[in-house]
């Protein structure tokens, strides 16, 4: 974005759109970004590192309330775009129209939180101390230079969660968008450029192993921020030279449950499983990916749950009324068919009429019943539109299964009887972090806490708390006698330093 995009012309990669289900479909070719080797990659680095100038760049040490002024020039650019990244969020990854529009406004609403959160996390943090005949001014700054990466079910959202807070805590970043979903961060460089000083703000542009993992072997990378799956994020934490001092901040996978007990209301359980299951495909981290239905309630669950499923509508992004799309990554159908045949052969059955039907790139959801710990789809992050509904009669064979799960990020629990309910949610508690009672799986509102335990997440990601990851207690200390209180007092006086000010006070 501050490199020079020039340079890179000649070595174009090329988007295809394959968000259609017509019948006479053909991929079409949206545009084109820059396929960046190592070489350009590291001059990317370069430009970063030199923006940070080890504490001495203007980013970091520039007063609050600039940082803040370039934030607010960056917003108020972004919303004059907001119809042409609608339009890419749709024909890149096939997400359908309410949802583009959400991930827009939500996107831009987190950066106003974070404006404000910063502000008082300024006020807060900001302490001066005196003890033991020491006085310190203490308040937070910036860890270096971060490397986003973003996935391609939120390529806007979730690559400013990361990025936005990293920026305004006066770390400079690199983010390289995810494969889909590339070509809706262009419309936006320039307002990155006119918003931000030169080397601040980064794009690297090409595959993961070629651009991102040389700039981590520089060992130069002070954060990893990655909302994606566990296997890119070991494999760039190994590329780094020395991991130990590499900061975390990750939003992995995840299985997350419905619970729907005997009691629970079922018109409502269906509906918000619907939503946990199938909203964007089911590709969220977020999603509902196994529903534990209680024997008692069975067969009416599973008769309302697969005629809704069947009643959805498929279409293409930008058609009203329309929850199912085509799917971005060519080779996911056949993935989920796998999964299907798997779960067949192993002695389920597919519930619902259209469960597995294909049309160019997308596969009707099925939902599949009943669904045993040696399937697949028990096991697998399946990402995509495959329902695996699973009986029980104790609840103890949940909590247990949920103790031994790799994941830990959230639960939906269906029921009435708060005596039934209240000691499940005790438990549950902590062996998720989220609870959610009647209702599904979701990540916001964003100013909520966004982690998870095991290998769903690592850090925090909410306004409030990706503010503090992306951050360090940092402070300058003297002896307090009558000279240092004078140099002190006239730091102050004169706002000659932005870190001895109180320029917090907003
Ligand atoms: O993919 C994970 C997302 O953070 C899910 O967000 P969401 O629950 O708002 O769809």
């Amino acid at each position: 974005m501050n490199g020079e995009l020039k340079k890179w012309e000649g070595q174009t990669a090329e988007v295809l759109s394959t968000i259609s289900i017509s019948e006479d479909y053909k991929p079409t070719l949206l545009g084109s970004v820059p396929n960046m080797d190592a070489e350009s990659a590291n001059e990317v680095l370069l430009s970063a590192c030199d923006a940070f100038g080890k504490g001495k760049g203007a980013w970091p040490t520039m007063k609050v309330s600039d940082r803040i002024s370039c934030m607010e020039k960056f917003v108020e650019q972004m919303k004059t775009k907001r119809d042409e990244v609608v339009k890419l969020l749709m024909w890149e990854i096939g997400k359908n129209l309410p949802d583009s529009e959400k991930e827009f406004d939500r996107t831009v609403e987190y950066i106003y939180d974070t404006i404000e959160d910063y502000k008082q996390l300024d006020r807060d943090s900001a302490k001066f101390l005196n003890r033991d005949g020491v006085y310190a001014h203490i308040r937070r700054g910036p860890l270096g230079v971060v490397l986003c990466l973003g996935p391609y079910n939120y390529p806007l959202n979730e690559t400013f969660a990361l990025l936005i807070p990293a920026l305004i805590m006066g770390n400079t970043a690199i983010f390289k968008p995810a494969k889909h979903g590339v070509l809706l961060i262009t419309p936006l460089m320039e307002a990155f450029r006119n918003s931000f000083p030169r080397g601040v703000v980064n794009i690297i542009f090409g595959r993961g192993r070629e651009v991102a993992a040389p700039i981590m072997q520089s060992g130069r990378i002070d954060v990893l921020a990655l909302i994606g799956n566990s296997k890119s994020a070991i494999a760039l934490q190994d590329q780094h030279p020395n991991k130990n001092r590499l900061r975390l901040v990750l939003g992995l996978e995840a299985k997350n449950p419905a619970i729907i007990l005997p009691d629970a209301d079922l018109d409502l359980a269906v509906e918000e499983c619907i939503n946990g299951t199938l909203s964007f495909n089911g590709q969220r981290c977020t999603a509902l990916k196994i529903v534990y239905v209680h024997e008692d309630i069975r067969e009416e669950f599973n008769k309302r749950f697969a005629a809704k499923v069947d009643a959805l509508k498929l279409g293409n992004p930008w058609e009203a009324g329309v929850k199912l799309t085509p799917l971005p990554e060519p080779d996911k159908p056949t993935y989920i068919q796998g999964l299907i045949d798997d779960a067949k052969e192993k002695g389920a059955e597919i519930l619902n009429k259209k469960g597995g039907e294909t049309t160019d790139n997308y596969i009707f959801p099925a939902v599949l019943y009943p669904v045993t710990e040696e399937m697949r789809v028990y096991k697998e992050e399946q990402f995509g539109p495959v329902i695996p509904v699973k009986l029980f009669n104790d609840i103890d064979q949940i909590l247990d299964e949920l103790a031994l799960s790799n994941y830990g990020q959230q639960v939906s629990l269906f029921g009435k009887d708060v005596y039934e309910l209240s000691p499940l949610i005790d438990t549950l508690v902590n062996l998720v972090c989220r609870v959610n009672l009647n209702s599904s799986c979701q990540r916001g509102p964003d100013v909520f806490p966004f982690t998870g335990r095991k290998d769903s997440a690592v850090g925090t990601l909410s306004v409030h708390d990706a503010l503090r990851s992306f951050s360090i207690r940092t402070f300058v200390a003297t002896k307090d006698n009558a000279s240092n209180k004078e140099i002190l007092e006239k730091l102050l006086e004169t706002k000659v330093s932005n870190f001895i000010s109180t320029d917090y006070i907003l």
